[in-house]
């Protein structure tokens, strides 16, 4: 010890010689040019690359053209800058980093689809990713080498098991049930459209993961996750300001939770956060066992009990387990109410495809009971509804979380260097005039064969509102199947339209560009009528209600837990906390005392 200070002293004296021999201004002075040197090196690499790469405005050392991101919308910026530029592709630097934004279904296609195999990962991300999941979770996941591709695969797999396109026929009964909720529930209380609409998806998820059904839009679950998704959705924004700031300058990162720049991050990214998912997942699984063997034939076994299984054999680590069943929630909640509810926003707009599609279920369909999938093969302008309900305003305005190359990358010449963030800006592929003409305009026959609106697209669908390639949604089949049955439902049942001022009379007009700035964009709040369309729909409708409520009942029950208060709660009533170690599994230790208590 007294020998390593003795060292440090010397070390200390002669460094404190040498700058006095030179002169301490000259020790500032070649620190300086030092530092200079490495800023012009750095930005004459910047410059170099932005030389190969595809065209973009003028970055300045260090900040990149951080500074010059819009405050809201970024999407609707990038697609302007595409047409300024008359490129598909734009390179723009946040900080130092290059980040490519595809503005055309077309080169979406060919570089994450026909590429897929390169750009399956995701880039280094600070905010969403290293402050939140980061490598737990499948939707952050980066795949860097093989060891984590191997970690990739079974997660997807996992995912695969849980809502594949094998599995979700087996959920038909139950979003079929509960849709025809949501219709008894427009019946009873129509102006709170949106939280039928949220209660919907939340159920859905609910039963799917847990067994359990969510009965009323009060139930925490729904406002607590929808909450905290809009929250990360809104971080996830590229923007100049804290806490997006971080990306340009990861750095800040490493300091310390209490400085102001992680103000309005929350409790991302805090150890133990994913423990209530996993908490909810164990009491799902007690509740599932003390069903009698009639009940559980009658339901679909719960996700997470056929996760818990399967998990033993690749020995997740609780936090991943946590992180699959979350990801129900995280990722089909908030997106499956927020197209709904830009569906509802459709039908006010623009009541002739409203006329259309009512001309169509009651030919097809007839008064005396809803339609279901079955009949979708004689609807085809509501397929093309649903089609246009997901193209028109999708939810998922920037394609979700960026890809990433895993290797250098050339596209028609310009250079994508691995590890770039490569961000499919679905609002722009949405959005041209070549693809969709008059894009604005809430027109379901464009997806109809023969109609002058009608154009090529690179996939059958006529739409990537799920995103491309290896990283496509895991929950596409479900939210199609849901979505397809919700419409048309909600559109045979009821007539949709502007709500009227009661005391003028007139129609209060909607703005159909009036939506919440989040990645998860959904409309603002706006008023609107729900009716039922005629005496009959109503008995249907009331009927078809009371048959579902009875079917969803083997799904009723209670979680004893609550998000908001769960980790106050297992601190002060278990007088434990969990602790989580490297691995990522927890550990409860004894709190002996407790701040507050
Ligand atoms: C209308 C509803 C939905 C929309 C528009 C939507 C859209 C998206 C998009 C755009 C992505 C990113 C794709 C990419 O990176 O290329 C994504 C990823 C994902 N979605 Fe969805 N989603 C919806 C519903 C759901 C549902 C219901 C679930 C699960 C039950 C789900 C689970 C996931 C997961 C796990 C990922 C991450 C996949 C990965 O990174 O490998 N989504 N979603």
């Amino acid at each position: 010890m007294l020998s390593e200070r003795l060292l440090d002293n010397a070390v200390l004296v002669k460094l404190q010689l040498a700058i006095s021999k030179v002169g301490t201004s000259n020790v500032l002075f070649g620190l300086l040019a030092i530092a200079a040197t490495a800023l012009v090196l750095d930005y004459a690499h910047m410059l170099y690359l932005r030389s190969r790469m595809p065209p973009g405005p003028f970055p300045l050392p260090i900040i990149g053209n951080t500074w010059m991101l819009p405050d809201h919308k970024p999407w609707i910026y990038f697609e302007e800058l595409s047409k300024k530029l008359n490129t598909p592709l734009i390179t723009f630097w946040i900080g130092r980093n290059p980040t490519i934004w595809i503005n055309d279904a077309w080169c979406a296609h060919e570089i994450f689809e026909k590429k897929a195999q390169i750009y399956a990962s995701r880039p280094r991300m600070v905010v969403f990713g290293e402050l939140g999941s980061g490598q737990s979770n499948l939707v952050t996941m980066q795949i860097r080498n093989q060891e984590e591709r191997e970690k990739w695969r079974i997660h997807r797999k996992l995912m695969h098991i849980g809502v594949g396109v094998q599995s979700v026929r087996g959920y038909r009964s139950i979003q079929n049930n509960e849709s025809k909720v949501i219709a008894l529930d427009f019946l009873r209380e129509p102006k709170e459209y949106v939280k039928h609409l949220e209660r919907y998806a939340t159920s859905v998820v609910s039963i799917i993961a847990f067994g359990r059904r969510v009965a009323s839009y009060n139930d925490p679950i729904i406002t607590e996750v929808i909450a905290l998704m809009q929250l990360a959705a809104e971080l996830n924004v590229p923007g100049k300001t804290f806490p997006m700031l971080l990306e340009t300058f990861p750095i800040l990162a490493k300091f310390p939770r209490s400085m102001p720049w992680f103000k309005g991050l929350g409790h991302r990214g805090q150890k133990g956060g994913h423990y209530f998912f996993y908490t909810l997942a164990e009491e799902a699984i007690e509740q599932y066992a003390q069903k009698s063997p009639a009940e559980q034939a009658s339901m679909p076994k719960p996700y997470v009990k056929t996760l818990f299984e399967e998990a033993e054999k690749y020995n997740l680590p609780k936090n991943e387990l946590s992180g699959l069943t979350s990801n129900l929630f995280g990722a089909g909640a908030d997106t499956s109410s927020s197209t709904l509810v830009s569906f509802i926003l459709a039908c006010c707009a623009f009541p002739d495809v409203v006329q259309k599609a009512h001309e169509e279920l009651d030919r097809v369909i007839g008064p005396h009971r809803s339609p279901h999938w079955d009949d979708s093969p004689n609807l085809p302008y509501i397929n093309a509804f649903v089609k246009e309900v997901l193209r028109w305003r999708s939810v998922a305005i920037i394609g979700g979380q960026p890809h990433s190359p895993t290797q250098d990358d050339d596209y028609k010449g310009y250079y994508i260097p691995r590890g770039a963030w490569v961000q499919g800006n679905v609002w722009a592929m949405h959005h041209h005039e070549r693809e969709f003409p008059d894009p604005d305009r809430f027109y379901p026959d464009r997806h109809l064969e023969g109609n002058d609106h009608h154009r090529p697209f690179p996939n059958d669908k006529g739409y990537m509102t799920f995103g491309w390639g290896r990283r496509v949604c895991s929950g596409q089949a479900l939210a199609e199947q849901g979505t397809w049955v919700t419409v048309a439902r909600l559109l045979w049942g009821f007539n949709i339209r502007k709500a009227r001022d009661p005391k003028t009379g007139k129609e209060i007009d909607v703005d159909i560009f009036a939506f919440t700035n989040g990645l998860n964009m959904r409309p603002q709040p706006f008023p609107c009528e729900i009716v039922p369309r005629s005496d009959e729909i109503r008995e249907a409708i009331e009927r078809e209600g009371r048959e579902a409520l009875l079917e969803l009942k083997v799904h009723d029950g209670e979680s004893r837990y609550r998000m908001s208060t769960f980790y106050q709660q297992q601190q002060k009533k278990l007088k434990t906390k969990p602790v989580v170690d490297d691995k990522g599994s927890v550990t409860f230790v004894k709190v002996y005392k407790m701040h507050g208590t």
